[in-house]
């Protein structure tokens, strides 16, 4: 589709760059303006673009793109980004499940995405949803809203104590772990975690709180890592789901696994739609009553399967984890900087769990690119970690 709305910043800039959305903040454009591209942002009054809209943006020439992880980032437009001279292209996101790593590899394009930045605000949101489910607190709200409170009863909206209960991850990695921590300093709870590989650090931090609990004479705090998933959905009171989605995580959470957990378990999900097979989970919701879900997002986005809107168990809130006003400037920087990056021939940053040097508004980003997720595939050189070495 011709003729997109596009805002035009730096116009006579060497390196054409698009990006889908206008995004938070202006930190991003000046990554892009300071190293001579021109930034066209798309301000198209349309929720996610078609691949032909995207096609439409790229043009003839393009050098690189930062879109969306509402985008269908495959062979299509990476075939056109790479006919229209295009070498980068970045998630502003971290999970990037919605891009064909392969194909963009296959055409030479860097793919970026934005991990670390997002990390205690997405965990942040799991913990609001724990509690709101828990505790009941939209059914309250709703309630009270709707003029119903008729005073202190004692049954009334009574939900679960967190602490002391287990906490399970299902997959511990960054946001897993500062979930799991939040939950463990916060409500002196158990972890029992399932994650393909040991989570050393946070066993560490568990063993050392609980020591430390120990020391003030109160109940000291334990973790355990599980086997299999089975093994903590049994096991645990909440359930807090944390992993990428790609083949072994589809639907993780399904009709069988689901009959495993205790009948009043808080499941939270603020990870990706499909690990949870949702039509099934609206079945158990309607089976029990008891049991209750925080979804941040969900199989069909924007869609909720069937049932799932009207049930009083489930708390259900639209793709926000990441939505706080640093992330998400952050999100939009790191993803302007793997493009910026690769255009200007940097190497990869030596430590993409520390992406902080990248962030600070008053001094200028290192000479690397944050995280690109196809550099060993593409053979890109890795920064020696010299964060003296600016642009
Ligand atoms: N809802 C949101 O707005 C939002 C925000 C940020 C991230 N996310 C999602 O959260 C995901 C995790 O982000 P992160 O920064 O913590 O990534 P991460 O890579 O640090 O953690 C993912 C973890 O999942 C584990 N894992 C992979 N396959 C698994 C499996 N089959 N079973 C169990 N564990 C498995 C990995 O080993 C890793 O430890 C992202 O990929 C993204 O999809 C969602
Ligand atoms: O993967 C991500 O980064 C989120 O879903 C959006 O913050």
């Amino acid at each position: 589709m011709a003729g997109l709305a596009v805002q035009i910043y730096n116009g006579g800039g060497v390196f054409r760059v698009v990006s889908t959305k206008p995004m938070p903040g202006t930190q991003w454009i000046r990554a892009l303006t300071n190293v001579g591209c021109r930034v066209e942002v798309c301000t198209e009054n349309k929720t996610i673009l078609s691949v032909e809209d995207i096609l439409a943006l790229i043009g003839s020439r393009c050098d690189g793109v930062i879109g969306q992880l509402t985008e269908d980032w495959g062979e299509t437009l990476f075939a056109a980004l790479k006919k229209a001279g295009g070498h980068a292209y970045s998630n502003m996101a971290v999970g990037y499940n919605n891009v064909d790593v392969n194909a963009a590899t296959r055409h030479g394009i860097a793919v970026g995405n934005t991990p670390g930045v997002l990390t205690e605000t997405t965990a942040e949101l799991a913990a609001a949803l724990t509690l709101s489910a828990a505790r009941r607190v939209v059914e309250a709200d709703d309630f009270m809203r709707a003029g119903k409170y008729e005073g202190w009863l004692p049954s009334l909206f009574v939900g679960n104590l967190l602490k002391g209960q287990t906490v399970g991850i299902i997959g511990a990695g960054r946001i897993g772990s500062a979930y799991a921590r939040m939950m463990i300093e916060g409500f002196k709870m158990n972890v029992i975690y399932y994650d393909l590989y040991q989570s050393t650090r946070l066993e560490k931090f568990v063993t050392a709180y609980g020591e430390f609990l120990k020391s003030q004479g109160e109940t000291p705090v334990y973790w355990r890592r599980a086997t299999s998933p089975e093994e903590v959905l049994k096991e645990a009171d909440v359930v807090s789901l944390h992993p990428i989605l790609d083949k072994t995580t589809y639907h993780l959470i399904n009709k069988e696994r689901l009959s495993l957990m205790k009948k009043d378990a808080v499941l939270v999900n603020a990870s990706r739609g499909p690990v949870i097979d949702e039509a099934a989970l609206v079945e158990h919701l309607k089976a029990n009553p008891m049991f209750r879900v925080g979804l941040d997002v969900f199989e069909d986005e924007p869609f909720m399967k069937p049932g799932l809107g009207e049930l009083p168990n489930a708390v259900v809130v639209p793709h926000i984890a990441s939505a706080s006003k640093w992330t998400r400037e952050g999100m939009a920087t790191l993803a302007a900087l793997n493009v910026a990056g690769k255009l200007k021939g940097y190497p990869l940053w030596s430590n993409p769990n520390n992406i902080m040097p990248f962030l600070d508004e008053h001094s200028r980003p290192p000479a690397a690119c944050p995280s690109i997720v196809n550099s060993k595939a593409l053979g890109l050189l890795v920064s020696d970690g010299k964060a003296e070495s600016k642009l």
